[in-house]
């Protein structure tokens, strides 16, 4: 049978024009006298993907004319430090919302900081009310990389009603409220949703009926053509940094999936780099208008 001509799931297109939205409404917001939206990012230690990621926030936020605040403690700092400096970001009436950069440091309780975030500041949305008001359909944050999947789909025009969508994954940050979303009322949503993880059995006869396929599990290109049912939607969200002796670095960014022999199976793929990458950032600044919003009602 032929190739299919997929189409590009283009996240660095896509969020390039939601910045520009972004930033013109800001510029309004200002020249009708109002402050600028204020985000703080909170980075333990000095891991290079963490140093990359709050770089390109802290840079996201210049871009769309937010002010930002970047708080850094080295990797020895102690959780009591750290739950001090929450409370100080808390009741901080100056910021509209933060995140604390993950993971943290292994002697660092990682659900007592997260579960310490105002649910009202936490952009992020991984505080386990704003979990749990996404659960029931309310309004609240939600994490930034599967909302950012959903703005994709939806600007890319993708069809999700009573399509089968099968999520490969189940963390808290990503396949967890994924899976919620697809499953919401409405349009991108109203899907029957599948969650596939490590135990699954049998794997690639569920994936093969997937008419959308979220690949979140971080196991670089996994997920191969064996798996993908022809003219399947396939968004990539893995971003493992691999060995790569032909580039200048030594290693080079990977997704979940084997992208050359999947995407011709495929109507739309998106890429990595450049799919859900740039619409996880765009997503928080999104999140971080929202809160400024909520909090100048
Ligand atoms: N507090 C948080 N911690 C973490 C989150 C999060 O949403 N909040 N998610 C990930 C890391 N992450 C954001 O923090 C993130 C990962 C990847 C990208 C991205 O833009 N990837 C680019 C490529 C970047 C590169 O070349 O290195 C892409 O896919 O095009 C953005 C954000 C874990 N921690
Ligand atoms: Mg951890």
């Amino acid at each position: 049978m032929e190739n299919q001509t997929y189409q590009l799931l283009d996240g660095k297109k896509v969020s390039s024009e939601i910045k520009q939205e972004i930033a013109a409404e800001v510029e309004k917001i200002v020249a009708a006298g109002g402050r600028r939206p204020h985000l703080g990012a909170v980075l333990v230690g000095h891991d290079g993907g963490s140093e990359a990621y709050v770089g390109n926030k802290v840079r996201t936020c210049k871009e769309v004319g937010f002010e930002s605040s970047l708080i850094r403690y080295e990797d020895d700092v102690t959780e009591e430090e750290l739950l001090k400096c929450i409370k100080k970001l808390n009741e901080d009436p100056n910021l509209d919302g933060y995140i604390v950069q993950l993971p943290l440091p292994k002697h660092i309780n990682e659900q007592k900081i997260i579960e310490s975030v105002d649910p009202s500041k936490d952009v992020d949305g991984f505080n386990p009310i704003n979990v749990g008001r996404l659960s029931i359909g309310l309004e609240g944050y939600v994490s930034a990389t599967p909302k950012g999947i959903v703005e994709l789909l939806k600007r890319c025009k993708i069809p999700t009603r009573g399509k089968h969508c099968v999520i490969l994954g189940r963390s808290n940050i990503v396949g967890k409220p994924m899976s919620m979303l697809m499953m919401e009322k409405g349009e991108p949503g109203d899907c029957t949703v599948t969650v596939c993880h490590s135990k699954t059995q049998n794997i690639e006869e569920i994936t093969k009926t997937a008419d959308i396929l979220i690949a979140a599990m971080g196991r670089p290109e996994s997920v191969k053509a064996n798996m993908v049912k022809r003219g399947a939607v396939v968004v990539d969200v893995g971003t493992t940094m691999v060995p790569d002796a032909t580039k200048k670095s030594g290693r080079r960014l990977c997704g979940d999936v084997k992208f050359d022999e999947v995407a011709p199976l495929c109507s739309y793929i998106s890429p990595v780099p450049g799919g859900v990458g740039p619409m996880t950032i765009v997503s928080l600044m999104i999140n971080t208008l929202d809160a400024y919003k909520r909090r100048m009602k």
